[in-house]
């Protein structure tokens, strides 16, 4: 078994704990009402605004075809412009977003990667992005094969069941796996550390939106 498969099967209950979240099950349903996927597209734009610097601040401490592997994963996202639509579809503005302060769990997560990127190593940083690419990809895969009555909420998951996205998904593992495979038992293991509490903030980012958390 590959190093990602391995720990996919150690967090395997906190994985499955996004798939059966009530927020995904509500979006797929078409009752989540929409202030709550507002909440959530504000917020994650504030996570995927970080995210894509921890692509750049990973790339410049990893060998130069890594780098290149991470930094062209990062150019690629369509994630920006699917969006776009759903921010004008929902209203949501630029100062939606400059006044809406990151909540508690966003920035836990955020904290996390920048903490595995400068207290720990990139190798470790490069796993904790991972889950964000690998549980998305499953979860779109899922449900875009059933409908929501919603096409707002039926879009949403389509973007992460296209072939662009599943071959995202397969570039970060197969980069992974030979970060993992090149380096020694006790950065794997810190591999796996930042892999595990990357998918806990995964499913506690589901929660945080459910509950529009705040400080
Ligand atoms: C909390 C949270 N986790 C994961 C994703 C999914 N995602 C964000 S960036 C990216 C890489 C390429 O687009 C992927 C898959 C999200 N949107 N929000």
């Amino acid at each position: 078994m590959n190093y990602t498969d391995q720990w996919h099967q150690a967090v395997l209950p906190t994985w499955q704990a996004s798939f059966d979240h009530p927020f995904i099950t509500a979006l797929h349903d078409g009752t989540l009402p929409e202030d709550t996927f507002r909440y959530y597209l504000i917020q994650d734009h504030h996570y995927l605004t970080a995210f894509a610097a921890l692509h750049e601040a990973i790339a410049e401490h990893l060998p130069a075809d890594q780098a290149q592997v991470l930094l062209a994963l990062n150019e690629g996202s369509g994630e920006d412009t699917i969006r776009d639509k759903m921010h004008a579809e929902l209203g949501i503005t630029a100062t939606d977003f400059a006044t809406t302060p990151v909540a508690p769990t966003a920035y836990a997560y955020i904290s996390h990667m920048y903490y595995q990127l400068n207290e720990v190593n990139p190798q470790a940083a490069v796993a904790g992005l991972l889950p964000c690419y690998w549980l998305y990809a499953q979860i779109g895969a899922h449900l875009a094969k059933l409908t929501s009555p919603k096409p707002l909420y039926q879009a949403f998951f389509d973007a992460y069941a296209s072939d662009d996205f599943t071959t995202s998904t397969n570039q970060m593992l197969d980069l992974v796996n030979q970060t993992a495979a090149a380096s020694s038992p006790d950065v794997q293991t810190q591999m796996a550390t930042a892999f595990k509490r990357s998918a806990v903030y995964e499913s506690h980012f589901w929660q945080m939106a459910y509950q529009k958390e705040r400080w």
